[in-house]
């Protein structure tokens, strides 16, 4: 269980910048016991095409957005997929405690994006109907090269000026236990093509409606 150290640093990161990229936020070994079952899941065809808008056609996408997604059921959750999710509820909590952010609901799903696969620029909120304020992915990658890409790339709004082509991002690579946390609705983000099977758990914490 992370320590109250790395939830004061998130809580603290995320109101200076609006988002916190937080190193070994998880154990090795927990991520390696999800990567596992993300994999054991994935072979078994428990992962399928995450979606995007509705009646658009799988090819097309698949173009916006290729990576395979299977939600964690609260009600029926593995050992490790509760060890997590219980780290979620802590750090919710704290985050509460700390920036008073009202998050009430938390849901995650496993995602694997499979070589080549991309999400392409988008924000995880858009309509005023959206309860999502923070967007969270954990990353379950053992010895992930920068040379592989696969980073998250994170457009940062407060450093944007009027000229596109100078437009300021960060990339961020999906290594084992990293964790990142943005305000979905200030964020627009993608997912970079990878050269290898790229897995994570992404969530969402959700205001009360
Ligand atoms: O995997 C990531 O780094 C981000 C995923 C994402 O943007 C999403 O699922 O909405
Ligand atoms: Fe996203």
């Amino acid at each position: 269980m992370p320590n109250s150290d790395y939830f004061k640093s998130t809580a603290l990161a995320l109101q200076r910048d609006g988002y916190a990229v937080v190193p070994d936020f998880i154990t090795p070994m927990l991520a390696t016991e999800l990567a596992r079952e993300c994999n054991a899941q994935n072979l078994a065809s428990l992962l399928t095409p995450a979606h995007v808008g509705h009646g658009m056609q799988r090819q097309h996408a698949e173009l916006i957005r290729g990576d395979h997604t299977n939600w964690f059921n609260p009600l029926a959750m593995s050992v490790v997929q509760t060890a997590f999710w219980d780290q979620m509820q802590a750090l919710r909590r704290s985050l509460n405690q700390r920036l008073l952010l009202g998050l009430d609901a938390f849901e995650t799903h496993y995602a694997l994006y499979p070589p080549g696969s991309r999400y392409r620029r988008h924000r995880d909120r858009f309509r005023d109907d959206d309860l999502r304020v923070l967007s969270m992915v954990c990353y379950l990658n053992d010895d992930w090269l920068e040379s592989e890409g696969g980073a998250l790339r994170l457009y940062l709004p407060a450093l944007q000026t009027d000229a596109p082509e100078t437009e300021i991002f960060r990339d961020i690579f999906p290594h084992s236990g990293t964790l990142v946390v943005f305000l979905s609705a200030e964020f627009e983000h993608e997912v970079l093509p990878a050269t290898r099977n790229r897995l994570s758990i992404a969530g969402w914490f959700s205001r009360r409606a």
